[in-house]
């Protein structure tokens, strides 16, 4: 399984493309929505949600944070701009929202995310509003309300409008007592974070939907991703993006996890490749509506060198962080993702060595950005 090694493409690629703030910009949506929630005990929804020929119309929530501008760019290559809606509360920079249709969406607010979702012939959803484990840990009421009001929300929604949906799950969804290496796709689940009860609760609730109403929900445990392009949304495995950005702009970063906390991790551009793939597999290829999906498991003090090998003069010390430290050392430190390997191809890219002579021309490459940087 992963080792520190496989980590070299994914840093490679993310100190390329380390930087990126966020501006801003505000689009207000009226709320008129008034008929009551429409769930009738008997539905069934077992039909398709959009003719094969056409283009699914998706609508990403929560889609500001560190994954969503990326999975909306992903999308819109392949349906089109203007079919792909991305929404949040929070005001988008310049860039995103002149990249495409931008709307504000408070998950809590139950008609006006159906207005959304009615007004724009939505057919897809992608349900990525949530409060991560750190920042959970610190507003339980909050994320509570987030992350499983605003789950049902959307449960509601998507099965009255016969929509397929998908709801990320997380590591965070295992507590201590699950096997943590590795850690396989049906086993014990008792977290002890409201960010994995709410995961846990979020993907019992989809699968319930799904048997009970038919709804086409699709869920993957996302491993902690990296990006470069991007910011943390306040989790545990946030170091492990922090440490590209501190690491260019300031040639100095300090840890909040001890050295040796082994994580599952992947690169963004294969957990968002992945999410795409779940969404277009077949349904009869889905033995499971809830799969692992794993790349690579390092730790802080592997990753640090592995950096260290492009920028040897980064200064790593270690301050711990207590209860991000208790939450790491509940999580799984690897993912058995057989079962969507075997049911829908699923394959990571990033974990193998770059062949010697690309490593190196791109390693002189970087460095020659990075000394200017740091200059
Ligand atoms: N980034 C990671 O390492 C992982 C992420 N995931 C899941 O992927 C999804 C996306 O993750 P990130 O982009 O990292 O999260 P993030 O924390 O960066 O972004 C979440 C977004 O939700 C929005 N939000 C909060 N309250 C809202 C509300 N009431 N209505 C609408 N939007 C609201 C926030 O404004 C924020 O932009 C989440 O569900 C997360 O649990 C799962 C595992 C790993
Ligand atoms: C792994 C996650 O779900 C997230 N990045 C967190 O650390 O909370």
């Amino acid at each position: 399984m992963p080792i520190v090694k496989n980590v070299s493409r994914a840093v490679s690629q993310l100190l390329q493309s380390s930087g990126c703030g966020c501006g801003i910009s505000i689009v207000p949506v009226r709320c008129i929505g008034v008929s009551p929630r429409q769930v009738a005990s008997d539905a069934s929804f077992h039909s398709v949600s959009f003719s094969e020929s056409d283009h699914p119309r998706v609508l990403i929530t929560g889609g500001l944070g560190q994954l969503g501008v990326g999975l909306a760019k992903l999308l819109r290559k392949r349906f089109g701009k203007n079919n792909v809606i991305l929404s949040d509360i929070r005001k988008p920079a310049d860039h995103v929202f002149h990249s495409g249709p931008f709307i504000y969406s408070d998950i809590l607010d139950y008609k006006n995310l159906r207005e959304i979702v009615v007004n724009n012939r939505i057919t897809w959803l992608f349900h990525y509003s949530a409060l991560l484990s750190a920042v959970g840990e610190a507003n339980v009421p909050l994320a509570r309300a987030v992350n499983i009001t605003g789950l049902h929300n959307v449960l509601d929604i998507a099965a009255e409008h016969n929509l397929r949906l998908f709801v990320p799950s997380t590591i965070g969804a295992f507590g201590p007592t699950s096997p943590r290496d590795p850690t396989p796709d049906l086993c014990i689940q008792r977290p002890r974070t409201i960010y994995g009860v709410s995961k846990v609760h979020a993907e019992l609730m989809g699968e319930y939907y799904h048997y009970r109403y038919g709804l086409d929900f699709r869920c993957l445990r996302y491993p902690g991703i990296i990006s470069a392009d991007s910011q943390p949304g306040g989790g545990t495995t946030d170091y492990a993006v922090q440490i590209f950005h501190d690491a260019i702009k300031t040639g100095k970063f300090q840890c909040n996890l001890k050295p040796d906390t082994r994580l599952p991790m992947m690169y963004i551009d294969d957990c968002l490749k992945a999410t795409l793939e779940v969404m277009e597999a077949p349904a009869e290829a889905l033995t499971m509506r809830t799969y692992n999906i794993s790349a690579m498991s390092f730790t802080p003090e592997e990753l640090a060198q592995e950096v260290q090998k492009h920028i040897p003069e980064l200064q790593v010390t270690y301050n711990v962080d207590e209860v991000r430290q208790a939450i790491a050392d509940s999580w799984p430190m690897n993912f058995d993702d057989s079962n969507a390997r075997r049911d829908w191809g699923w394959k990571h890219d990033y974990d193998l060595p770059e062949q010697e002579i690309q490593e190196l021309l791109h390693v002189s490459k970087l460095q020659a950005g990075v000394v200017a940087i740091l200059v």
